[in-house]
């Protein structure tokens, strides 16, 4: 996993990564420069391939002009803009304004005419993560400048303007995409900030796992690579028992859906029974949405010993008793899945919330957790606070989202890289409820089956998604959970 290294630490780390590498800061920087014309070139098709490159004081600035070096090497027409007298710049901006070719357009902004043709692509590489105060003069003209062109906008690791782990302080450029170099910048992933970042993409320039973690402070970006030695192994000879017996509490009258979707994905996902228990008098006036789940009907005093795991809240209402709730926490005792108006009657019993058997997994959406722990004025607010209930109550919450966060209760803060936008759609948390649930239930550790359904669930919403779009479904990601496993190889 990587660790999101905070902003301060990162020249630190270019230091100790230069001197264990015996490379210079400046190959360093050509590394990170070539890295984003690998990766923008392919991105352009039908592109005229003008580019305006608009390049700072610091070494932001210095990654664009090697890249108005490289992109001029490729026949492209290139405009550099630089701001602050070369002279005041840093010295590897300075080696690269040197090494510039024949045929780049090179102007200082006070000079600049301010024409850009529309079809052009605009690079911004004014600030990265040394940014440490809100811009104003010069500075802040030529972002507002740039903020009413109409073409490409393209941030070199971070948009200008933007801290790399605090909320915004002011006028930021607005990104259509963000290359970012090896491992995303925290306020990349705040929500409040997704119409500066646009899309983001992280791009190698080789620094490792293992060398990162000597800098890590807790934050990590969870990839593909991590969740494949988490993943339990079933033989030949396993039997249904060994893929786990779950149980669904929720589901008044009018959401019959809502535990239908958790346990259909559960069955997906891998679950060897799973047992459906609506909150209605009558258990029999319930449909399932498929032959393979069962009805079960709970009552306070049944043990829930016999189930491997539950998991309780989606659509469940308000009226559940306060006895009742407790109970399924004496009852069970062991790690469950807290979701919805479980979640909802915590925010109405907080007293509850010490009875939670520990390495249980809560999924607060931004409201649900609002209602838990009251109003954040950000998401770096949002994110300590759910760190705290972790820690306090040691449970996993998963503070879902674009980036869902999983923190632990040992303090560690995992962000999630799979998923889109077309998964916000109703009842896509309740298949996530459905797929935590089964992995708790197949023996996973509660930690190793937050990550796996996480990743699983957001890697079914793409899957689902490429056919899909805007009109996929809850139904459509639980259909993709097979073709997860499959896509990872996992048997
Ligand atoms: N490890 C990596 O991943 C690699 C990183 N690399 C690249 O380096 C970038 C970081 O470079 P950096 O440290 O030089 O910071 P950057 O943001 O360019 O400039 C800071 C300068 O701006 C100034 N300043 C600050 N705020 C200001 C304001 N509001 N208004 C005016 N001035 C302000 C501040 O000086 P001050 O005025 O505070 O004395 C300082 O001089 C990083 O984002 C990435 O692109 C790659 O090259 C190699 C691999
Ligand atoms: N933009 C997005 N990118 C990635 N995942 C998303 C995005 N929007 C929503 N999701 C995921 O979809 C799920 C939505 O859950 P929730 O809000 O509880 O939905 P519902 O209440 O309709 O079941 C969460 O797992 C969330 O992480
Ligand atoms: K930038």
């Amino acid at each position: 996993m990587f660790p999101i290294i905070q902003g301060n630490q990162i020249q630190k780390i270019d230091v100790a990564y230069c001197s264990a590498e015996g490379i210079s800061s400046l190959e360093l920087m050509e590394r990170a420069a070539k890295s984003f014309v690998d990766w923008l070139i392919p991105q352009m098709q039908n592109s005229k391939g003008r580019f305006y490159v608009f390049s700072g004081p610091g070494n932001n600035g210095g990654d664009g002009v090697a890249i108005a070096r490289l992109l001029k090497y490729l026949n492209h027409s290139v405009h550099l803009i630089y701001i602050k007298d070369v002279d005041q710049c840093s010295n590897d901006f300075q080696r690269n304004f040197e090494r510039l070719p024949e045929g780049v357009e090179i102007c200082r902004f006070d000079l600049w005419n301010g024409k850009i043709e529309p079809d052009s692509i605009i690079i911004d590489a004014i600030f990265g993560v040394g940014i440490n105060r809100p811009l104003e003069g010069t500075y802040l003209r030529v972002i507002q400048t740039l903020n009413k062109q109409v073409g490409l906008k393209i941030s070199i690791d971070i948009p200008s303007g933007l801290p790399a782990d605090q909320a915004s302080f002011g006028e930021v450029f607005k990104a259509d995409h963000t290359a970012t170099f090896q491992f995303p910048k925290l306020s990349l992933l705040f929500p409040e900030h997704a119409l500066v970042t646009g899309e983001h993409h992280v791009l190698d320039i080789g620094m490792s796992d293992s060398f990162l973690n000597k800098f890590e402070n807790g934050n990590f970006y969870l990839k593909q690579n991590d969740i494949l030695g988490l993943h339990r192994t079933f033989h030949r000879f396993s039997h249904k028992g060994n893929f786990g017996k779950v149980l669904f509490l929720g589901s008044e009258q009018g959401k019959f859906g809502a535990i239908n979707l958790s346990g259909y994905a559960s069955l997906r996902t891998g679950s060897g029974l799973v047992h459906l228990a609506p909150q209605i008098e009558n258990t029999f006036a319930f449909n399932t949405l498929v032959p393979e789940l069962m009805l079960y009907q709970d009552s306070s005093k049944s043990s829930l010993y016999q189930f491997d795991a539950i998991g309780i809240g989606p659509g469940w209402g308000m009226g559940v008793e306060k006895d009742y709730f407790k109970s399924i926490f004496v009852r069970f005792k062991r790690p469950m899945v807290i979701d919805a108006d479980g979640l909802n009657l915590l925010a109405k019993y907080p007293e509850l919330k010490k009875e939670i058997p520990e390495n249980s997994i809560l999924t607060p959406h931004l409201k649900e957790f609002e209602r838990l722990v009251g109003e954040s004025a950000n998401h770096l607010e949002r994110i300590e606070k759910a760190s705290s209930l972790a820690k306090e109550f040691k449970v996993i919450v998963i503070l879902k989202g674009a980036h869902s966060l999983i923190a632990l209760p040992d303090g560690r803060r995992i962000f999630n890289s799979s998923g889109n936008q077309y998964m916000a759609t109703a009842g896509s948390g309740d298949v996530l409820t459905g797929m935590l649930t089964s992995f708790l239930g197949q023996g996973y550790l509660p930690e190793h089956a937050a990550i796996c359904g996480v990743f699983h669930h957001g890697l079914a919403g793409e899957i689902a998604s490429k056919s899909k779009r805007r009109g996929m479904t809850a139904s459509d990601i639980i259909e993709a959970i097979p073709d997860t496993f499959i896509k990872l190889n996992l048997l």
